[in-house]
């Protein structure tokens, strides 16, 4: 059997007349991959075709070593938390993800203590018997993550799963995450932040316009990035020392102090990871204090434009 769990060769989709992929080949092996890519790149085409819930208009996809028609038992090995929601306001959290288990065969009892397991994992014990009516985006976003797992599929497809998460709800999806890829599963995560996936893997792949731009480790993107300075705004107690400080680096473009902040100070890099190792050491070798660190490349909108064209 072949060593990818996912293999996908020359898919094109269309919507219609709009075209939303073209001629993707992309082999996966079990672990973690990111898909990265600006809105409306193709990332959620990709991994409903990949989930089996669209078809492609031409090309084939493989996981495990099968496709998807008139193979039913494929859909129990294979999870997607798709973008929209599609819950049951009116089940409480355990009670839908136990619906969902009966509906794929699962027995009463069985559905149950997964639910119950699932709603632990996720930190939603405290909802209770809760309508998830009631829940809030943040919960409703870790209830549909705890549905696409709840199988225990080997192939797990995640579209944005970080979206509406508070911080603390962030790390805990990413541990889960980064556990089940070194379980031997195979797992896609979708985002159009890099530095969300970044914490989760460090094997990306970047999609924009329906097209594969790039393959490879974070280190490898960011190299074919190097031209384009990354903007990182801090706050920081003393911002004229810090600037200072940080001027001479090779790695740093310019730094600028914003007059309308006095704490804040805008930093351009050619390259963010040498930036983040040198920060500890500068900060303590000139006694100054952070406040606050935001880059402003989060959104990959720009990162995108500079690579494409
Ligand atoms: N059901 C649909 N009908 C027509 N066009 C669609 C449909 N779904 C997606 N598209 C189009 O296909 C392209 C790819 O969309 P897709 O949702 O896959 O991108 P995406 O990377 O997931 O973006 P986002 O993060 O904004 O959802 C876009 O041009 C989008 O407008």
């Amino acid at each position: 059997m072949s060593a990818y769990s996912i293999e996908v060769t020359n898919v094109s989709k269309w919507y219609g007349d709009v075209s939303a992929l073209t001629e993707v080949s992309l082999n996966i092996e079990p672990g973690i991959l990111g898909l990265l890519g600006p809105n409306g790149a193709g990332k959620s085409t990709l991994l409903k075709l990949m989930s089996g819930q669209l078809d492609p208009s031409i090309g084939e996809i493989n996981i495990l070593g099968q496709n998807y028609h008139n193979n039913p038992q494929l859909w129990s090995k294979v999870g997607l938390c798709p973008e929209q929601d599609s819950l049951w306001e009116e089940f409480s959290g355990p009670g839908f993800l136990s619906a969902m288990l009966q509906l794929q065969g699962w027995g009463v009892h069985d559905s149950d203590r997964r639910a119950a397991e699932l709603i632990g994992m996720l930190d939603l014990a405290k909802a209770g018997r809760r309508r998830v009516s009631g829940y809030s985006k943040g919960m409703r976003q870790k209830l549909r993550i705890a549905q696409s797992l709840a199988h225990r599929p080997e192939v797990l497809f995640l579209d944005e799963p970080m979206t509406g998460l508070d911080a603390t709800s962030r790390t805990l999806v990413s541990d889960l995450i980064i556990e089940m890829g070194r379980s031997g599963m195979t797992v896609v995560v979708s985002s159009h932040i890099l530095h969300e996936v970044e914490n989760i893997t460090k094997e990306m792949v970047i999609i924009n316009q329906g097209s594969l731009r790039a393959r490879g480790n974070v280190y490898e993107i960011r190299e074919l990035l190097t031209d384009h300075p990354l903007q990182l705004e801090l706050s920081v107690d003393d911002p004229r020392r810090f600037c200072q400080a940080f001027l001479g680096k090779p790695h740093v473009v310019k730094v600028e102090l914003v007059p309308e902040d006095p704490e804040r100070v805008i930093v351009f890099t050619q390259h963010q990871n040498q930036f983040f190792q040198d920060l500890p050491e500068i900060l303590e070798d000139h006694d100054i204090h952070i406040k606050s660190i935001h880059a402003e490349d989060e959104d990959m909108e720009a990162v995108f434009k500079y690579l494409v064209h």
